[in-house]
């Protein structure tokens, strides 16, 4: 007989147009909580696949895309990207790259992503981890970052914030809802958050080597 945690994992599996199986884990988050900061530590301490949806936005932006410009726009007023844009992209970045595991960061961002994702892929989360953290942290913690993004000014950080709030809470209450929410405490230093993180997964992914 299987174990909770299988049965968890059953359910969650999803598979790909070209037949490939994956396991996702949705990671959100307000603006600056530290969701690529924690993603980079699970990538190396449990084997998963990072794909931040604002990445790869911003790298479609840079490949000429005839799709760029209207990206480019959404993204400087803080606005959602109509959801067949990003998960074409999601999809096709967990088809190419070899791996069964994958953190999506910064997705589902509001209702439409998340229908659109499952409706399109068949894809049921495995979890959703969510970093909790107040707006005064996630500011400063953006204004410090100094990696020349261009939403990263005042006015785009607080537009940043209405739709998070708006339409990105909402979907975390979904999830809630049904039981897949791991909620984590992200105002305090990376690795005491990464200690927090860390039990979540050890529950359910063995550690790779
Ligand atoms: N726990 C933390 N304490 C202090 N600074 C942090 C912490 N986690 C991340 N940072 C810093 O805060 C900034 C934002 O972190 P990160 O880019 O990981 O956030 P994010 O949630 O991916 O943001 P966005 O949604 O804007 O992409 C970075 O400069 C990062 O180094
Ligand atoms: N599902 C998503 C994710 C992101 N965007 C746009 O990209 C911006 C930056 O996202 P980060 O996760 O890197 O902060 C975001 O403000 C949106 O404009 C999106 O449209 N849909
Ligand atoms: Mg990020």
């Amino acid at each position: 007989m299987g174990t909770v945690v299988d049965a968890v994992k059953q359910e969650a599996n999803g598979t790909l147009p070209n037949g490939k199986k994956v396991q996702v884990v949705f990671v959100l988050g307000g603006p600056g909580s530290g969701k690529g900061t924690q993603c980079a530590n699970i990538v190396e301490h449990f084997g998963f696949s990072h794909l931040s949806a604002g990445d790869l936005l911003r790298a479609e932006i840079k490949s000429g895309s005839e799709n760029g410009e209207m990206i480019q726009n959404m993204i400087k007023e803080g606005k959602i990207v109509p959801s067949e844009v990003t998960i074409k992209l999601l999809q096709q970045a967990m088809m190419d790259i070899d791996n069964e595991k994958f953190l999506i960061d910064g997705f589902p961002r509001n209702e439409e992503n998340r229908a659109a994702f499952e409706k399109v892929t068949g894809i049921i989360p495995e979890f959703v981890l969510f970093f909790d953290c107040s707006e005064e942290e996630m500011e400063r913690r953006i204004m410090n970052r100094n990696q020349g993004r261009e939403d990263d000014n005042i006015d785009t950080i607080r537009k940043r914030f209405k739709v998070f709030v708006e339409s990105s809470v909402p979907v975390v209450e979904y999830y809630e809802s049904r039981g897949k929410v791991r909620k984590i405490d992200a105002g305090k230093p990376v690795e005491e958050v990464f200690e927090a993180v860390k039990t979540v997964f050890s529950s359910i992914h063995a550690k790779v080597a």
